[in-house]
């Protein structure tokens, strides 16, 4: 069955996850909203390379909430635009769509929203919505409970542009119980996509926990993984752990979902 996907956003990240969604088979990329005229009415796959026609790209004020998302009905929608966007999805939730959103750094009004849409839709929501950076977490959660009196530092790096602090430090640090503005350390160089570090200090040795986003690819392969598994999800809201708990248990083989992520998947040609 083909997930039927809208996708809010079509910046640094939008972009590159809009190849990644056209690119799997299980997916289809219906349209693609963002906030200025550029390319509006084009088709993302032809400014992407490809040679057909998916996902048609839409400027958020001139449409009309009702009527389109009546009309361009979508399974799920993924958001990688910024923390308003919530105002202008809550109308698709009437259409029976789920969100994923990977907002990082929602206001206070916003994340109250979007958890009020979670009592009418199914709501995955994640600050960084790679498979490895939870990963990351669990292993530094084990690592506190092995060396509890340890001293522990969040260093993140992103691309010198990056206004926000980190989403996913601040995460990170909320899971570890640290303080956020004492133990988030922040870089800004270059083009950085993200890099996450946890640092434990020991009395005579250190022991650092490194995941690195080497292309925003890895962003995109998160939310169609997430995508995919909260088709099958009630109402409620989720979190990614959730979405990989299966394989964070051990129980579901990575290496077989490993498969969506490390697989030259075939480019659609149709
Ligand atoms: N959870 C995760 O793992 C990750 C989260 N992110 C998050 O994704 C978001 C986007 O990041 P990035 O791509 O670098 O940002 P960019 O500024 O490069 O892109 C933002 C995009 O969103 C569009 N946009 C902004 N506001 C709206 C709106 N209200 N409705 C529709 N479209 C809108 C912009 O439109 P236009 O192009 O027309 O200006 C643009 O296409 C950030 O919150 C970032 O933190 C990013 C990477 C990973
Ligand atoms: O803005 C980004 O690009 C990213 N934002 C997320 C965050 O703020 O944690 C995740 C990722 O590191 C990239």
């Amino acid at each position: 069955m083909t997930i039927t996907i809208g996708l809010f956003g079509f910046g640094k990240t939008g972009s590159v996850v809009a190849k990644e969604i056209i690119n799997d088979f299980e997916c289809e990329l219906k349209w693609v909203m963002r906030e200025s005229a550029m390319h509006e009415g084009e088709y993302a796959s032809k400014l992407l390379g490809f040679d057909h026609s998916e996902g048609k790209i839409y400027r958020i004020e001139n449409i009309c909430m009702d009527q389109f998302f009546k009309h361009n009905r979508v399974d799920v929608i993924i958001d990688f635009s910024s923390s308003s966007a919530v105002n202008v999805y809550k109308e698709a939730v009437k259409y029976g769509s789920k969100i994923v959103s990977a907002i990082s750094n929602y206001d206070q009004e916003d994340i109250r929203k979007l958890k009020e849409l979670s009592r009418q839709t199914a709501v995955l929501y994640s600050p960084n919505i790679t498979v490895g950076i939870n990963f990351l977490m669990e292993a530094s959660k084990s690592l506190q409970k092995i060396a509890p009196n340890a001293d522990i530092e969040i260093i993140e790096e992103h691309f010198r542009g990056k206004q926000d602090v980190s989403g996913t430090a601040l995460r990170i640090a909320e899971e570890l119980g640290l303080d956020k503005e004492q133990h988030v350390n922040s870089i800004r160089v270059g083009g950085i996509v993200g890099k996450h570090e946890v640092v434990f200090g020991l009395p005579n040795q250190t022991i650092r926990i490194v995941h690195e986003s080497h292309n925003r690819a890895a962003f995109g392969q998160g939310a169609i993984y997430a995508s995919k598994w909260i088709m099958g999800k009630e109402t409620g809201i989720y979190s990614m752990e959730q979405a990989l708990s299966l394989i964070m248990s051990g129980e579901e083989d990575l290496e077989k979902d490993a498969e969506r992520f490390i697989a030259d998947v075939p480019i659609k040609t149709s």
